[in-house]
């Protein structure tokens, strides 16, 4: 066996203030997280909503201490991870490649290439796998594979998700019993699974088995823990106006409370690292929204980060891997409904780009043709042939 790595795949992060809006920018440009019909709406779009939105998301960071924590715990994993991989007695170099922040997925392949690994196993640090997450960096790997022969020559193989692993099972049970026996009412418990939400029709048209597998998953880690916990599943984070899966967790949780519910235990699962939904959303809304509500005690069971039963699952996961039949971007991209991965222009901070410049007029003629159109009902948008 020749030089060996391991790619961790991960969403990312704004580390400070100011990169909030290019990372949103850099997020909606992002076609599996908005699927369009067509490819020349995109940017101006995300930069339309990355420019509404990125106030209200600075308040969120800000008030978990001015960033997201996601690049600093991926790389303590990271570090976890090879020490593990050592002692079980494989050499075996990580590199973090986010989606949409730094380290970004292109800058971990220069490294790879540079450090000229033979052997890569690609490893997404999402239990479940989504469409508009793990899919969408192997989406852009098939994209960045196919234009690089230096990336063709290296055997790589992907696991594409992980969700009904006994060890990853082990840890979360592990995790939840550890909180639950903290209380000291633990029995009457109502222990609710909070995973992030994705628009419904990406599991009725486009096929993603993201909500199979979060059913599943919670199953299985109810079935692991053993406890006879009553529990409820919801999915939390919905943005923008279309139907996401329901039950929504701002509408279970008051639901839960006028069912007589008084002591609720947050679990959530679809993310092993905590970040600005567990620690904004799941710690400080979902709270204040449970207390209004009637709910007396408000527990939240933390994300795996570096627990060391979990960490021991992911090496022996790459090890089964690096023996076991290699797995290609074809096979877990996902079909039926292929979206095609274009090159995404990224935007920075301090950086003055066609993101900036050209789709901020672009998106301002877009409004003003529709202001135009609404006030005199037979405007720009009828002479183009659009309405
Ligand atoms: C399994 C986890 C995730 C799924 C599925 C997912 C889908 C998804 N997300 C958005 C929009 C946003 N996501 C944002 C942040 C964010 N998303 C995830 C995970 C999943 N997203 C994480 C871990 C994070 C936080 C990273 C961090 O900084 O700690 C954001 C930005 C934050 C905000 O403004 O609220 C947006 C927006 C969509 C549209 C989507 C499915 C289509
Ligand atoms: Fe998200
Ligand atoms: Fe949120």
């Amino acid at each position: 066996m020749g030089r060996v790595g391991v790619l961790l795949l991960n969403l990312g992060g704004p580390e400070q203030l100011e990169d909030v809006r290019p990372f949103l920018y850099n997020l909606f440009s992002d076609p599996e997280i908005i699927r369009l019909p067509f490819r020349w709406l995109q940017n101006p779009l995300a930069w339309l909503i990355s420019t509404l939105r990125f106030t209200k998301s600075q308040e969120n960071y800000k008030a978990i201490g001015g960033g997201s924590p996601l690049r600093r715990i991926t790389e303590e994993q990271a570090v976890a991870l090879e020490e593990k991989l050592k002692e079980k007695g494989h050499d075996v170099q990580i590199y973090v490649g986010m989606r949409y922040w730094h380290p970004f997925t292109e800058e971990a392949l220069v490294r790879i290439k540079r450090d000229q690994i033979e052997q890569l196993v690609i490893l997404p640090l999402y239990p479940q796998f989504s469409i508009s997450t793990s899919g969408s960096s192997f989406r852009l790997l098939e994209r960045l594979w196919s234009e690089d022969p230096v990336l063709q020559k290296i055997n790589y193989t992907v696991i594409p998700s992980w969700y009904d692993r006994p060890g990853y099972l082990r840890a979360m049970s592990q995790l939840i019993a550890e909180e639950l026996d903290h209380c000291e009412n633990s029995e009457q418990i109502h222990l609710f699974f909070s995973a992030h939400g994705v628009p419904l029709n990406y599991v009725e048209e486009a096929g993603d088995p993201y909500q199979k597998e979060i059913e599943t998953c919670t199953q299985l880690i109810m079935e692991t823990l053993n406890r006879p916990n009553p529990h409820t599943l919801a999915y939390q984070s919905r943005v923008g106006p279309v139907e996401w899966l329901k039950p929504y967790t701002e509408e279970a949780i008051p639901q839960l409370a006028t069912e007589g519910v008084e002591n609720l235990m947050v679990v959530p699962i679809s993310f092993v690292s905590e970040h600005i939904e567990t620690l904004e959303e799941i710690d400080m809304e979902y709270r204040h929204l449970a207390e209004e509500s009637g709910i007396k005690n408000f527990y939240r069971v933390p994300a795996l980060n570096t627990h060391p039963v979990f960490i021991e699952d992911l090496a022996d996961m790459v090890i089964e891997a690096l023996d076991g039949p290699q797995v290609k971007f074809a096979e877990v991209a996902h079909p039926p409904k292929k979206t095609k991965m274009y090159p995404q222009e990224r935007w920075e901070w301090g950086m003055t780009t066609t993101a900036e410049v050209w789709n901020g007029r672009l998106a301002m003629i877009g409004i003003v043709a529709v202001l135009v159109e609404l006030i005199i009902g037979h405007g720009p948008l009828h002479f183009v042939g659009l309405l």
